[in-house]
């Protein structure tokens, strides 16, 4: 494993990999710090059954790219727990987990929320370590900013998807979207695309999907799944389909905000959409990407549109050291402006340079990064 590990580390890092286990609580757990020369590593945290070091270097890679494209000066990193996140000893492993890091939290590395964690996870993160702005995420009632309930990232998928339908000539406004995962960034984003026209003919979690050619009734799943949690799909009236049929269908827009690698060759071969919005961290593998952009399917890189976590994150982070608590009007308004532009700015530079958006979006990216690590001593002499 370490092998591997150490065979993927390039230029840009992994600076620095911490492995942690404890045996009292079955907890077995990593931190990747995968480039720190903009800023303190930051990214979300994970909970997941099949974690693996890999999948964590991987997010935490994106992460440097998603800070350094929406110019926020912070470094990329993320962390991850293997186990259930619905396991009744979630909170004694949390309290492991973040014990094992205090060395690296806060000092170079501050919590945050990925799949499996939620805010009630960050208010334990905290506890642990004390008030020492160990964890962001955090419920109201804490002073925090609760990015997921908030819904802030699929809200900021949402204006992407959005302004990137706009700038390629073909509106949102009575296209159909086809979304994979309905979690905290899936719901948020089929709620904003909801009010912004676009009509959801699928969408799915792991319990299956469902699908209606003629737009599903999304504000039922809402009230749904605010009962049944990602059960939803089974309660909602229609046929409930396996797994992966929300790639196959008839759609205009392709989201998938739900795993890595999940859009692969064959679903770059054959899906009838026009555009592919990233809502989860690398959805699409390397070989899906090279087909889109042969058949001329626009796509929209995942750390220029789900970027509104890391604006929140963000303003969590500020918000540490300021009396002024910032407000979700004012976070919404920000996210929006922000990642709009940027949609715009990367797909308008694309056409220009007749690179791909995912190209352009990763060389901005690395322009500065390779800036910022250039006035910090770190590139090697030569
Ligand atoms: N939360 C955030 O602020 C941010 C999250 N992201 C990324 O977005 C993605 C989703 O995160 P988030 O919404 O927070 O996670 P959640 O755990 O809240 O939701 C994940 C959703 O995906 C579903 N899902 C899981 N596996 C599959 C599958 N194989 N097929 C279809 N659906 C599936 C889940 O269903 P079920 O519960 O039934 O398993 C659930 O609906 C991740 O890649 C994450 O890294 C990116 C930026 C910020
Ligand atoms: O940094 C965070 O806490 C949230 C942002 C994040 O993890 C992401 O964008 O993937």
């Amino acid at each position: 494993m370490t092998e591997g590990l150490l065979s993927t580390m390039d230029e840009w890092g992994p600076e620095k990999v911490v492995c942690v286990s404890d045996s009292r609580t079955g907890m077995r757990g990593v931190l990747v710090l995968d480039n720190t020369a903009r800023g303190i590593g930051k990214g979300g945290t994970r909970m997941s059954p099949t974690l693996d070091v890999t999948e964590v270097t991987r997010l935490a890679r994106t992460m440097t790219w998603k800070w350094a494209a929406t110019d926020l000066f912070h470094g990329g990193a993320k962390a991850g727990i293997l186990g259930d996140p619905d396991a009744p000893q979630k909170e004694e492993m949390l309290r492991a987990f973040a014990r094992a890091l205090s060395n690296e939290v806060p000092r170079e590395y501050v919590l945050g929320l990925d799949m499996g964690l939620d805010e009630r996870d960050a208010a334990i993160l905290r506890d642990e370590l004390g008030d020492t702005g160990a964890a962001v995420g955090l419920p109201a009632a804490l002073g925090g900013v609760p990015y997921d309930e908030l819904g802030v990232t699929g809200y900021g998928l949402a204006e992407s998807v959005d302004a990137a339908a706009q700038h390629i000539g073909r509106p949102l406004s009575g296209s159909r979207v086809s979304l994979q995962g309905f979690g905290a960034v899936g719901a948020a984003a089929a709620k904003r695309l909801t009010e912004l026209g676009a009509v959801i003919v699928a969408l799915s979690t792991s319990h299956g999907a469902v699908h209606d050619p003629d737009g599903l009734d999304i504000a039922e799943l809402l009230e749904l799944r605010a009962a049944a949690g990602d059960a939803c799909v089974a309660h909602y009236d229609a046929e409930l389909l396996p797994v992966g049929v929300e790639l196959d269908v008839r759609t205009d827009i392709l989201v998938p905000a739900a795993r890595e690698d999940a859009v692969d060759e064959r679903t770059a071969r054959e899906t009838s959409a026009h555009l592919v919005v990233e809502g989860a961290n690398l959805p699409t593998t390397p070989a899906a990407k090279a087909v889109l952009a042969q058949r001329g399917v626009v796509l929209v890189p995942d750390f220029i549109a789900n970027a509104g976590g890391a604006v929140a994150a963000a303003f969590a982070m500020d918000a540490r050291y300021s009396p002024f608590r910032p407000q979700p009007p004012q976070i919404f308004d920000t996210l929006s402006v922000k990642l709009r532009a940027n949609t715009v700015q990367v797909l308008e530079e694309s056409r220009a340079r007749g690179h791909t958006p995912y190209e352009t979006a990763l060389a901005l990216a690395r322009e500065r990064v390779h800036k910022a690590m250039a006035l910090r001593g770190r590139l090697p002499r030569n």
